[in-house]
Parts: C-alpha cells; structure tokens; sequence
C-alpha cells in the first residue's frame, strides 16, 4: 500500500476520495457514478439559476399588478428589466434550461428514488443560497438610492426607501433563518447518514479487528476520531464550500461583463493574477494539509492516552503509575503542542501571501484605468464602478487563495476519511505486510483443522506446524502447553480471526459457536444486557435468567446490585471471578452446539471451576478449553499439546494424565 504519509497533494487521488466519501449520499457507487453526480449537481445548480429568473420576473409583474403605483415610481428600472426580459431570447433559454435540469434528474430517478430527500434539500439549499445573494443586491442599491437621496435632501425619497428596507428586511429574516437551518439540517441528515455508512463498514467482516489501530505505525489511527469528527466537519465543510462556490459563480456572471466593457486589460489582467494568487496559495496550502493532518491524529491520540486512563484506573491506581501515565500524556499532549505551533507558523506566512495579496489588488483597477481617465478615454465613475467589478470578481475568483488555510484542513479531513474508507472496503489494505496465503475455513457441521499451520498476523512467528485433528460429536478437547506457545491464537484461527498461515479449517458456522476470550468481556449496559450477550434473546424472563444466575453461583447479584437493569462499569464492579462467572452464565443461557473456552475459568477456585464444568457437561455442547491447571483434564477427552517451536502433540485425556504423572 502506497504509503499515505507520503501524500499530501492537491491532486487527483485527493479529488478520488473526496468524490468517493462525499458521493454514496447522493448516488449510488457504480462505475461512473462519480461523473453523473457531478453532472447532477451542475443540473442542480442551474435548475436554480433558470428557476430564480422566473421567480423574479413572476415577482415583478405580480407587484407591478398589486401595487402599479409604487412599481413604476420606485421600482422602475426592475420593471424595465423584466419587460426586456419577457421578450429577450434568455426567456427561451432559461426555460430550456429548467427543462434539460429536470431532465437529468428523471433520466436517473432509478437510481436516486432513495435519495429524492438529499436532493430536494440540496436544490432547496441551492435556491435559497440564490435568493440571500439577490437580496443583497437588493440592499446594496436600496442603499444607494437612499445615499443618493440624502446628498440631493429629497426627504420624501428617503423615507419611502427606508420604509422599503424594513419591509424588505423582515420578509429576509426567515428566508436567513430557512437557508441556514435547511444548510445545518442537511448537515445534519448526511452526518447521520455518513456515520452510518461507516460504522457498517467497520463492524463488516471484523474491520474494527484487523484495523489495529493502536499499533503505532499503523496507518489508520483513531477511527473513532474519523467517524465522529471528521466526518461531522466533511459533511458541514463540504456544503459550505459547494455554496461559496454557486456564490462564486454567480458573481462572476454578474460583474465579469461589467468588468469586461470597461477595460479589457482590467479583466485580463484580473484572470492573471487570480491564477498565480491560487497557484501560490495550493504551493503553500500544500504544507498545510500534512500539517493538518497530523494535527488530528496527535489530538485524537492526547485524547485516546486520557480515555486508556480512565479505562485502566484501577490498575493504573494500584501500581502507583500516575507519574508514567502523566508524563505519557503530556508528551502526547506536547505533539499536538508542537505540531500546533508549526502549524500557526505556517499560517502566518500564509497570512503575508494573503495580505500582500488582498492589498496589492486595490491598486491594480486604478494602475489599468486610470491612463484611460487621465487620456479622457473613460470618465471618474467608471474607476469607482470598476474597482466594485474589480473587488468582486476578485473575491469570487480567490476563494482557493483566501480560504487555503480551510482548504488545507479539509483536504486533511479527506485524507483521513479517504484513506479510511479504502481500507474498510479492501481487507487486503487491512494488513501492513502482504500475505503469502491463508489458512480456508469452509462451514461444516463438525470441527477439524487439516494440516493447518498458523503464523502471526506480522508472518514473525510460526505458532504451529501441519496441525491435523477432528473432534467428534460431544468430544471435549483442551488445549495445554507454555505461555506464548500460540493456544489462544489457534482458537482466534478457528473463530476466522486469524487466518495467517496454511490448511484449512473446517467448522461449524460461527452463530453455532461461543467463544469466550481470556479476558472477560462486559459491554457497556445493563445486567440483563450481559447475560444476553451477544445475541439478545427476548423470550427470557426475569426467574430465568436467576435460574441461571444460581447455577453459576450468582444468585445474589440483581438484588446486590439493583436489579437487571441497572447500568454500570461492570468491569470494575465485578471481581475477574465474577466476570468469568457471568461470561459462563452466557453458554447456559446461549446453549450454542460449540463453546471455545480461552483460559475462562482462569480467576476460579478449584469448587466454582467444577459447578461451571458440570452445568456444561449437562448441555448438548461441544467443547474446547484452554487452560494450565491440571483438574480441567476431568472434563475433557482429549488433550492437544503445544510444545512451543511450533510442534505438538495429541493425547487422551488419560494418556495426558499418566504423562504427567511419570514427568512429575
Ligand atoms: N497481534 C499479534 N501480533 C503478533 N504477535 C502476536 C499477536 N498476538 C499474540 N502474538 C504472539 O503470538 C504468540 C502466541 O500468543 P498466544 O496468545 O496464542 O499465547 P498463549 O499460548 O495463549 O499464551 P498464554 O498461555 O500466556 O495465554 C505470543 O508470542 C504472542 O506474543
């Protein structure tokens, strides 16, 4: 896998990715997609330009009809507009427009059936966007008759135009409040959606599990970070860029032509200096996305060091360790730190570039048409005219060199969420080393490993060599031999988690089986959610699951602890030997026709051991142990030994005993 460190770029995988995370909400993954998207989104766009220009004209000849008067005194120039309009080949071409728009959509109404909610919103969104863009125009000249009422004392006029803002202004203030709750509630909407695109993909054939993504050079640090941050700022950054852009666009049709008549050299001159001004500013901004990035992981990591702390508190407080822990943490917190100021450096050298930049640009319309006044060319207010073109055609055409520093962040953010998504969709990325081969698992009704020989996920070590054995209906096998000998990593083989190696396993499906790890599990929830645990059977009552209870020796624990449905830390309520208790109490309760028992009764005195074996033996289940205590060889037949150096050895549960007996 192409080291992801390496890039960081504006170019065509970062574009890849932001299309492949921002895309499946809107359409469909298929070849292609990526395109018509796009396409659906242009067609959006001007959907709503051809359908703003109905709008107005419809607004204006409805006033023009309601209040004739007021129209042709005050709002004569609009009036004018739309009757050039009404006759103009634009009409003709609007109407086109808002016909080939609808078109693409019903073209693949198929395919986005399910997502008309995204798409009406967005449309919505995009209008709106429109409409606050208008009423600023609106404003400005509003503005300017009254300036110009004012200079000319005209008293009448400026009341009648500052009735005309207030008026105006209160019908704008839930148009404002619709645009940005629409933009936040699709914000919202996407989130939910994203999140949960994600989090299905990372519960998806155990990817939370091969992500190791504790390892410290593992290349995808702290997913949690990437559902929940990342992906809250993609969907929140990615409509807020998408309208600036419609904005951009809009005023670049606007002002450019104005531009354009003045002078020529003015807006060519424009076209290069925006050019270079976003070249610099991608050049720069390019820094910045590393930094970014890193930025979030070292975050992510400070704030995973003090969750690992709340989590290990006990351990931590019976060792004493909180001078380790503290100084562990603040050199996490010392990363972030530094990264930070790298990061505030290189703003500020952005920060010279942007000035120089916004600057420099009030002089160049009075360097282009001033030799044009001063010849007579052009008269005074056409240099005031075409510094507001100028300024404005400015702004829209810099939005990549005034927001870089956004631009930069966000591009992190794809990053993480690209490189993210890759990994969960393609197991192969899973892996930091490639994989020679693997060990097959087919699904059978009966457990057998043939001629398995099992390697560590990172191929350093060879655990077993050529492991061959078939356990029979009711057959109860334990597995023995010295710590680090590989007996719980063969039983994460043959629960399919480790599947490094060669041979084959053949074992029943794994909704027949229960494992239960070495160290107990207790999930977050109630006590009725642990028994439970992990399928959630409904038809148990309250007397059941005491009946179970009793029969691991629990019997006391809803009343001591307030009943079973109480939520608690259960992992640092309960002792190790309730918890494996507890965990046992799932087998009763699940009765699956496989247990694979790792060490689980590792924290029992020898009498509880004993009770749980024997309500085991009453079950129809089939069992594998692992364990290093010789009384666990009563309730078992046969006996695989690891001998470590990857060799071993099968026996009878009696032959294992007489060996014992003669080595001692
Ligand atoms: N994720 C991993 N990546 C690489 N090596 C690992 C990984 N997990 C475990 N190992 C190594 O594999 C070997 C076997 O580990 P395993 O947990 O199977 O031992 P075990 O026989 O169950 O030991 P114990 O009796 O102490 O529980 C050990 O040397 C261990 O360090």
């Amino acid at each position: 896998m192409e080291s992801q460190t390496s890039q960081f770029n504006f170019d065509r995988r970062l574009w890849n990715r932001f299309i492949t995370v921002a895309q499946p909400y809107f359409y469909p993954v298929v070849r292609r997609g990526g395109w018509i998207f796009l396409g659906l989104l242009a067609a959006a766009m001007v959907f709503v330009v051809a359908l703003m220009f109905f709008v107005e004209i419809g607004v204006t000849l409805a006033g023009q009809a309601l209040f004739p008067e007021f129209f042709t005194n005050v709002a004569a120039g609009l009036v004018a507009q739309t009757e050039r309009n009404l006759v103009s080949p634009v009409l003709w071409v609007a109407a086109v427009s808002l016909g080939l728009s609808s078109l693409c959509f019903v073209a693949v109404w198929r395919q986005i059936h399910q997502r008309w909610v995204q798409w009406v919103l967005l449309t919505f969104l995009l209008f709106l966007s429109l409409t606050v863009n208008r009423l600023n125009v609106m404003i400005s000249f509003i503005f300017r008759f009254i300036d110009t009422a004012l200079q000319q004392k005209e008293e009448p006029t400026f009341w009648q135009f500052l009735i005309i803002y207030g008026v105006l202004i209160i019908s704008a203030i839930p148009i404002l409040v619709i645009y940005r709750y629409t933009r936040l509630k699709l914000g919202l909407f996407w989130r939910e959606w994203l999140t949960q695109y994600f989090l299905d993909r990372y519960f998806d054939q155990r990817a939370y599990y091969e992500l190791d993504s504790n390892a410290a050079n593992t290349e995808i640090d702290n997913p949690d970070q990437r559902m929940s941050e990342d992906v809250r700022s993609f969907t929140g950054t990615t409509l807020s860029f998408l309208l600036d852009i419609l904005d951009s666009i809009l005023t670049l049709y606007a002002f450019t032509g104005i531009l354009y008549g003045i002078s020529r050299p003015l807006a060519l001159g424009l076209v290069i200096y925006a050019t270079v001004g976003t070249g610099i500013a991608i050049l720069a901004g390019r820094k910045l996305i590393k930094i970014n990035f890193d930025q979030l992981r070292y975050e992510a990591d400070f704030r995973y060091s003090l969750v690992h702390v709340r989590d290990n508190a006990e351990s931590i407080a019976f060792y004493q360790g909180e001078g380790q822990e503290l100084r562990q943490i603040l050199e996490r917190f010392g990363s972030a730190l530094r990264n930070f100021n790298l990061l505030i450096i290189w703003q500020a050298v952005i920060d010279i570039f942007q000035y120089a930049y916004n600057y420099f640009t009030r002089i160049v319309p009075y360097v282009i048409v001033a030799p044009l006044y001063f010849s007579g060319v052009r008269d005074f207010g056409t240099i005031t005219q075409a510094t507001i073109a100028f300024s404005q055609v400015l702004s829209a055409l810099s939005i990549v060199a005034n927001q870089i520093q956004s631009i930069s962040s966000f591009a992190a953010g794809i990053n993480r969420l690209g490189a993210f998504h890759e990994s969960l969709e393609d197991p192969a990325l899973r892996y930091t080393r490639d994989r020679e081969s693997t060990i097959q698992t087919r699904i059978a009704h009966q457990l057998a490993l043939n001629n398995v020989t099992l390697l560590t996920p990172n191929s350093e070590q060879t655990l077993v060599r050529d492991l061959s054995f078939a356990l029979e209906a009711g057959q109860r096998l334990l597995i023995v031999g010295v710590s680090g000998s590989g007996k719980s990593s063969l039983l994460r083989a043959i629960a399919g988690l480790w599947t490094n190696g060669k041979g084959s396993i053949t074992r029943p499906d794994t909704e027949e089986m229960l494992f239960l790890p070495q160290k107990p599990y207790m999930l977050l929830g109630s006590l009725r959610d642990q028994l439970l645990y992990p399928m959630r059977r409904q038809d148990l009552t309250d007397e059941d699951l005491v009946r179970v209870l009793n029969q691991v020796n629990l019997g006391g624990l809803p009343e001591r602890l307030d009943g079973f449905d109480a939520e608690k830390d259960w992992a640092n309520t309960l002792s190790l030997g309730e918890q494996q208790r507890l965990a046992f109490a799932r087998i009763l309760i699940t009765q699956p026709r496989y247990a694979i028992l790792d060490e689980a009764t590792s924290a029992l005195d020898v009498a509880n051991e004993k009770l749980l074996y024997l309500q085991l033996q009453h079950l129809n289940t089939t069992y594998i142990s692992v364990g290093h205590r010789p009384s666990l060889l009563a309730y078992h037949d046969l006996v695989l030994e690891l001998q470590g150096g990857s060799a071993w050895q099968l026996w009878s549960a009696a032959e294992y005993s007489a060996h014992l007996a003669m080595a001692s």
